[in-house]
């Protein structure tokens, strides 16, 4: 649901002015049927597919709200990418194009090893026309599935693994924050793994460019990972907020998450609604975090999950704390064990969406 709110509204980012060789920003005609690439990315990316008619299919990666990711090969290189095909519904067609261009305007924008790379974007029907979509973005391949994916398998995670994962997420969002873009959809399954056990952030479907003069919505993203100031933007002062402290809420709510092993603002017993997510998100008391959590743990998840933006740790703070500066490998490949293998047991909170 909140996809097709997404979908419904016609945000519009300031960007830093289009790359000169880049076609995207000036081609309109998204429904139109063309096999060339609406963009590559920055200048610093090689582009290495010109053409998405080059892509073979191999297997079928995952399922979101806005279309299907595949693995494909490229048939003449034979490297391997995920190709994420979205799909647009009739009567809702043009706003969905405008959603999809500006996370295509994003990804054109980002370059950093902490980002998932999108090499292309397209917006043909490709591969069969069963499977065709709307508009095509050509990603870099991550092996090994999504954080979503790990705790399916490990259910917790131990601190000094916690410790990587939220360095690099931080460093991902200090590159991100520094280009003005808050991602807004942080959460497990938007958390990739490469092959080297490296994290990278993806999925910019809801993403934005703060300090600009837009109007932006607030609610969206998904709801329990989102902050006090967007689930309550009255009550806690959201109207005066760029952005940046949202994200750092959650990555509070996902290394907790790591930690004990299921969605942690919800008590066990409690029945995941909007209500009951409302009410501890934005009204519970300070959080109790286990005993077994380290000090430096738990100072860091509560800068996290501070329910006052102005007073959140920011992300430079962060990126110095204890907690992640003595983290032991950049990687968390060697420290996940047999985790490498991919499971689809647990999903994200059931109310992931904002309710109508
Ligand atoms: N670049 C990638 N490499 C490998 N797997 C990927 C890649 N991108 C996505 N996936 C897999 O495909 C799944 C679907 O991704 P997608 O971004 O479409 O939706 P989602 O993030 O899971 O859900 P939502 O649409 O609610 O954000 C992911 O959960 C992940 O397992």
């Amino acid at each position: 649901m909140i996809r097709q709110r997404r979908h419904q509204r016609a945000l519009s980012l300031s960007l830093p002015a289009p790359l000169p060789s880049c076609e995207f920003l000036h081609h309109n005609n998204l429904s139109s049927s063309s096999s060339s690439p609406l963009s590559s990315t920055s200048s610093t990316n090689s582009f290495t597919v010109d053409n998405v008619l080059d892509l073979e299919k191999v297997a079928v990666l995952g399922h979101g709200h806005g279309g299907t990711v595949y693995k494909v090969r490229h048939k003449h290189s034979a490297n391997v990418y995920a190709l994420k095909v979205l799909r647009f519904d009739e009567g809702e067609m043009k706003i969905q194009q405008e959603a999809a261009v500006r996370e295509a305007e994003i990804l054109k924008r980002v370059d950093s090893s902490f980002i998932v790379k999108c090499y292309g974007v397209f917006d043909n029907e490709v591969l069969d026309t069963d499977n065709g979509g709307d508009l095509c973005f050509v990603m870099e391949y991550m092996e090994s599935g999504s954080l979503l994916d790990i705790l399916n398998i490990c259910h917790t995670l131990p601190e000094k693994v916690i410790s990587v994962v939220g360095r690099r997420v931080l460093e991902g969002l200090h590159y991100l924050h520094g280009m003005q873009i808050v991602h807004r959809d942080i959460k497990p399954s938007n958390l990739l793994i490469n092959s080297k056990g490296e994290i990278k952030i993806a999925d910019f479907g809801v993403s934005i460019v703060a300090k600009t003069n837009e109007e932006h919505e607030w609610c969206v993203g998904t709801c329990a990972y989102m902050s006090p100031e967007r689930f309550d933007s009255e009550r806690w002062n959201g109207g005066d907020c760029d952005g940046f402290a949202g994200d750092i809420w959650s990555v509070g709510v996902v290394l907790l998450e790591c930690f004990v092993g299921r969605y942690p603002l919800i008590d066990p017993g409690q029945k995941l609604d909007w209500a009951t997510l409302m009410c501890n998100i934005c009204f519970a008391e300070k959080m109790v975090l286990p005993d077994k959590a380290s000090p430096e743990f738990r100072n860091f998840v509560w800068r996290c999950l501070e329910k006052d933006w102005r007073a959140r740790g920011t992300v430079e703070e962060l990126l110095d704390h204890p907690f992640v500066t003595t983290c032991c490998s950049a990687s968390v490949e060697g420290l996940l064990g047999n985790a490498s293998e991919t499971s689809t047991q647990k999903s994200e909170p059931s109310l992931a969406k904002w309710p109508d």
